[in-house]
């Protein structure tokens, strides 16, 4: 059996800012770099062998110090980025028009190919991101990798999995730096393939941020 521990980034500035972020990039705060360290403390407990990170600064920042934990290096894979919010990225959720907002929220209500101008749809998230994971079953036997990524990308990734439409991760809180594991299994009691063992798991986390759109 594959365990895979996925990480959200720590608080950033924009997330506290309320900005949509996207694949544009705002450096981790104060509090984001906290989060990292105390996420790291946990990973080092659970044998981590590979660090695979988005390539954005915010999700490398986090996977640094993790990786320092665990003491593993990084492997980046482009994949595992936030969604492409278009033309929203930068702006602050609170000062979007009433059409602006209706993108945004084509993407909260979900339709199968809804996005917001010059973005992604869900879908094309979905399958990018199970390709990275797919990628996970290629280790050497015995590994277990954790993947530093994003909210709404590991959101689509968990609900994906549970056999929700990839729209489905707006139903699922995934705060900055919570854990959240998978596993690949071939148990006659469950599903064969990836199963959800936890998700949104913010226990270490001693003051965990009221984070980003979600307020
Ligand atoms: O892009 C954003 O604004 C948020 C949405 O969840 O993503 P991230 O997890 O990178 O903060």
């Amino acid at each position: 059996m594959l365990q895979v521990y996925l990480v959200r980034h720590g608080e950033t500035q924009w997330n506290a800012e309320r900005r949509i972020q996207g694949q544009s990039d705002s450096p981790l705060t104060a509090k984001g770099e906290q989060q990292a360290w105390q996420v790291a403390e946990r990973a080092r407990t659970l044998g981590i062998t590979h660090i695979i990170s988005s390539d954005l600064g915010r999700t490398q920042q986090t996977a640094r110090i993790i990786a320092e934990a665990c003491g593993c290096d990084i492997i980046l894979d482009p994949r595992l980025r936030e969604l492409d919010m278009g033309v929203l990225e930068k702006r602050h959720v609170d000062t979007l028009t009433e059409q602006e907002e209706g993108w945004r929220r084509t993407l909260v209500n979900g339709t199968e190919d809804g996005r917001i101008p010059e973005g992604e749809s869900m879908q094309e998230l979905s399958v990018r991101v199970q390709a990275a994971l797919a990628n996970c079953l290629k280790l050497p036997a015995g590994s277990r990798p954790l993947l530093v990524s994003h909210g709404i990308a590991l959101g689509c990734l968990v609900s994906t999995i549970l056999g929700l439409p990839a729209y489905a991760e707006r139903r699922l809180r995934l705060r900055n730096c919570s854990i959240s594991r998978i596993d690949y299994q071939e148990s006659p009691w469950l599903a064969s393939g990836w199963v959800v063992e936890m998700a949104g798991d913010i226990s270490h986390l001693d003051a965990p941020a009221l984070d980003e759109l979600q307020r």
